[in-house]
């Protein structure tokens, strides 16, 4: 049984009937849908299948609408790719231009704006690099710093340069509203500046008599300017390390995503990682050693969940990527599970003998409301913490959380009998064994 929850991107690679059951069955918990790729069609069919395997493998999927947020890409090109080469000059013009080898198209005036000679340019995840060298009124020339393969639609990204992005876009609303409707057990918002932005979302999210999560991903300069007032305003956290990797000197990485884990752990809010985690998995069969030492980094600094992006998305290998990352986290569990122990003062007093039993019981509550449950996932006890819902959104959503291990049950159990029923299913399919203590919080929890 694994704690550390894994998650993934659902992407061309993965958006079989056939796929999404091997990566199911193999172990991830949550289905992020990317709105900046997905259309409604794809989106609706991609939902109902997931619903589906879900329910025929009886394991609750949390499905995640990422909302693209003012994601800033560069336009269609005249080819599929056009190499650009250290030295050469390349100009980035307003508007949605086709672009070729001496040109590119961004379509946000406030980005074009606030690029200023001197400025540097990041095209992808850190692969192009561009500096500012003119600027006219809708366009800025540029030499290529570091050359490569330049693709339709991808990122852009101006270090350093502060953007004055103005929160949900009008793309966004529409997404939210299409992702309310299909009834999505989390939202994602992309490019997060501050607390207000969550609160924002969150009102929209009630108009639509909605009470969808929300994770805010942190990957901009300003996020982490306001960490403490995102951390609190939102449900969750995603360290989105695409963005934020480009955002940031990469040499601060480790230590960013180290203390937003800290803060998030401190706060007892949710909290993920994703984007370049076994990378070589799109192409190879193995892990790099500095990959596996960057997932043992975050499992033991406790993160509730990993996320795939590539991997699963458009990589050669989805279903071993998460083989692969379950295996990973077996092994370093198996280490903090034995000596890992509750640390809070609430969980001692349910039951002072508690803190004596290393993870060999089952703590068992049954529930409608989110908030005793994340209150207690969050302690990270050894005891895996079967949760009886009769919310199937419920469900979903808190399997993204360690150690937490939702049953949906039918609406007309109550009591002692949603107990037995949450204990033998749990049972049936191979979560607990009945050889070990079951402990009913509920007994404790007036
Ligand atoms: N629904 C989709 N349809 C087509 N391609 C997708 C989809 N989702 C993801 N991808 C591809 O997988 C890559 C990785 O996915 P993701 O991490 O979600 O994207 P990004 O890096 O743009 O945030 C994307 O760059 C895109 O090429
Ligand atoms: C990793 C994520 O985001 P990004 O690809 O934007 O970094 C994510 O939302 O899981």
């Amino acid at each position: 049984m694994r704690h550390t929850k894994i998650l993934a991107t659902i992407g061309p690679a993965s958006f079989s009937e056939k796929v999404l059951t091997e990566l199911i069955s193999t172990g991830i918990s949550g289905c992020r849908i990317n709105f900046s790729h997905t259309s409604f069609e794809k989106a609706e069919e991609l939902i109902w299948k997931i619903r589906k395997v879900s329910e025929k493998l009886a394991k609750p999927i949390c499905i995640r609408q990422d909302l693209q947020g003012p994601k800033i890409r560069i336009g269609e090109l005249a080819q599929e790719e056009v190499v650009l080469r250290r030295g050469q000059a390349f100009k980035l013009a307003l508007g949605n231009i086709i672009g070729d080898q001496e040109c590119a198209g961004v379509a946000q005036k406030e980005f074009m704006e606030a690029l200023q000679p001197g400025a540097t340019v990041v095209i992808g995840d850190n692969e192009l690099k561009l500096e500012v060298i003119h600027k006219e009124r809708e366009s800025v020339d540029c030499k290529v710093i570091i050359g490569g393969a330049l693709k339709p639609q991808k990122g852009v990204s101006a270090p350093g340069t502060f953007i004055d992005f103005k929160g949900l876009t009008k793309k966004d609303l529409s997404d939210l509203d299409f992702g309310i409707r299909q009834k999505v057990d989390c939202v994602s918002m992309s490019f997060v500046q501050s607390a207000d932005d969550i609160y924002r979302l969150k009102e929209i999210i009630r108009e639509q008599s909605s009470q969808v999560p929300v994770i805010a991903k942190i990957e901009q300069y300003n996020s982490l300017k306001n960490l403490d007032e995102i951390i609190k305003a939102s449900d969750g956290i995603s360290i989105a390390r695409g963005d934020l990797a480009v955002e940031r000197p990469l040499e601060e990485l480790g230590l960013i995503q180290k203390e937003i884990i800290r803060r998030c752990n401190i706060a007892g809010k949710f909290v993920m990682a994703g984007s370049g985690i076994l990378q070589n998995l799109r192409k190879n069969l193995w892990p790099t050693r500095a990959e596996v030492n960057d997932v043992t980094a975050l499992i033991f600094e406790g993160i509730d969940a990993i996320s795939f992006s590539d991997e699963t998305a458009i990589g050669d290998y989805p279903v071993e990527s998460v083989r692969t990352l379950a295996t990973i986290i077996e092994s370093v569990e198996k280490v903090i599970l034995t000596h890992h122990t509750a640390s809070d003062s609430f969980y001692r007093n349910i039951d002072a003998n508690f803190t004596y039993v290393q993870g060999k019981e089952s703590l068992v509550l049954c529930t409608d409301t989110l908030e005793p449950v994340v209150k207690l996932a969050k302690m990270h006890y050894t005891a895996p913490l079967l949760v009886g819902t009769k919310s199937s959104n419920e469900a979903n959503y808190l399997s993204n959380y360690w150690g937490v291990y939702p049953i949906y049950c039918p609406p007309e159990l109550m009591g002692q009998e949603m107990f037995d029923y949450v204990v033998n299913k749990a049972i049936a399919l191979g979560i607990i064994d009945n050889k070990n203590p079951i402990i009913n919080l509920n007994n404790y929890w007036g």
